[in-house]
């Protein structure tokens, strides 16, 4: 496939699109089937890049997979599980994160696991120390093998009492999927509660897991020895619908979002509304719109949910450089994710970074030496530029900067984009948007 595009911008997104489920709960739900010893059904899956990754990791663990782009319907059939064969699992590096999250069900269903060299967005350091401390509790040894980590459970893996430093999304589901099969009780405090970490626990508790969570960020995990398939249905992706969202601010646009859930939003729809955006709730979805006149500059922070989604940055700093005066982005999730204003600044827009914490959060960045505040001067005119795409969301804010701007841009490296956007050229274009 060609992986670059051609944007003819300066004309407003107007129409209708369907988001489908989150990449962030699909992911997770499929290695969760691997706990089940019957075929688990998931609904409203998308057809992402991050999907057929999980769906070949599964594969060459013996599940078989079956996907239905049309209805979106994915099965698992778990019934002839098995080691996977260490060298085709090695050229699995580097596509997703996804991996490090077998550890848990493998390990009880199979007594080892073995993960490849991880991939994900380059948008900090991206450690895994939470992962393997979490691991090695239950009681897993860890060893480095090649292109990836080698792991065993000699003991088997027993309930642990942990608090994380940070409420991690990826440890929090560490743990969770190590916890429901555990032998014992498992507790975590400073736990993750993003939206897609609720589905995900919905989802274990009709595969037989117990789990009961408290409303301070801690929840309680019974370990069960036996869990079995399950039928659920994708929360929609919140970080997609918001990027869209983010696309009729900029564009000037008019932008109805079917499949999309207020009630994971609630923080994106503040700032939309602040920004000067306008959006309408009704029950197949929320329409976005630019209502007309100047966009506002706001001060937001990103945070761990309920806060700003980190995700939803990127595509909201390109909104941005269109309101009058003066925004201050704070990212407080990642060290190094304000990467793709450098191409901004190329088509015009006036962004400048700062080391310094701009905003209140306790932040783990402050003192070192990360540029990771933005301040964002509008509103500029954009022009065309010839622009690389560096991760997802920035990839997808890169879009929204060409259709935003005079002129004819080429945006290379286009095919990141399709880990976490469906059909996203097909939507471009029922938007009315002129691509190549
Ligand atoms: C596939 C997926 O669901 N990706 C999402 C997930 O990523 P992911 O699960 O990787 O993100 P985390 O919440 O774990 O990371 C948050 C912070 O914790 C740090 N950290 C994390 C793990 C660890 O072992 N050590 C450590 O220091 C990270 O460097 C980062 O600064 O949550 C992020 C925060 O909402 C989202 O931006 C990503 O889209
Ligand atoms: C950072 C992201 O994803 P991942 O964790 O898969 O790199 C993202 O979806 O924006």
């Amino acid at each position: 496939m060609n992986d670059s595009i051609r944007v003819t911008g300066g004309r407003p997104l107007e129409g209708e699109i369907t988001v489908r489920g989150a990449k962030n709960f699909v992911s997770k739900a499929m290695v969760a089937a691997l706990l089940g010893s019957t075929t688990s059904t998931l609904r409203n899956v998308p057809d992402i890049r991050d999907v057929k990754v999980v769906s070949s990791l599964l594969r060459l663990h013996g599940v078989d997979v079956d996907y239905d782009v049309q209805s979106g319907v994915l099965t698992m059939d778990t019934s002839d599980l098995q080691s996977a064969d260490a060298m085709q699992i090695a050229t699995h590096a580097g596509s997703s994160r996804i991996p490090i999250l077998l550890c848990g069900p493998l390990l009880h269903r199979l007594g080892e696991a073995v993960i490849p060299d991880l991939g994900g967005c380059r948008i900090g350091d991206r450690p895994i120390d939470f992962h393997l401390e979490i691991l090695r509790k239950f009681g897993a040894v860890v060893t480095e093998a090649g292109d990836g980590l080698h792991l065993s459970a000699p003991n088997g893996l027993k309930g642990i009492h942990h608090e994380l430093s940070y409420p991690s999304v990826g440890a929090t589901e560490q743990l969770l999927l190590t916890a429901v099969m555990a032998e014992g009780i498992t507790t975590l405090h400073n736990m993750a509660v993003e939206p897609e970490i609720k589905d995900l626990i919905d989802t274990l508790q009709k595969m037989g897991a117990i789990i009961s969570v408290d409303t301070d960020r801690s929840v309680t995990i019974e370990g069960v020895p036996e869990m079995f398939g399950y039928d659920h249905v994708s929360l929609t992706d919140r970080i997609e619908v918001g990027s869209w969202a983010c696309a009729a601010l900029a564009t000037g646009g008019d932008i109805m979002v079917r499949g999309a859930q207020q009630r994971h939003m609630g923080m994106f729809l503040n700032v939309f509304r602040k920004v000067g955006g306008s959006f309408d709730v009704t029950p197949e979805g929320i329409r976005f719109r630019h209502p007309g006149g100047d966009l506002k500059p706001i001060a937001i922070q990103t945070d761990v949910h309920p806060g700003f989604m980190t995700d939803w940055q990127q595509p909201l700093v390109v909104a941005l450089t269109q309101a009058a005066g003066l925004s201050i982005v704070h990212e407080t999730v990642y060290e190094n994710r304000f990467g793709f204003t450098d191409a901004l600044v190329q088509m015009g827009a006036q962004v400048q970074l700062y080391r310094e914490c701009l905003g209140d959060k306790k932040c783990r960045f402050g003192q070192r030496n990360f540029t990771h505040s933005a301040v964002i001067s509008g509103p500029t005119p954009l022009k065309a530029a010839e622009i690389e795409v560096p991760d997802l969301r920035g990839g997808f804010s890169h879009l929204i900067a060409a259709l935003a701007a005079e002129g004819t841009s080429t945006v290379r490296g286009i095919g990141i984009i399709d880990r976490g956007y469906e059909s996203f050229r097909d939507k471009l274009a029922a938007l009315g948007a002129s691509v190549e």
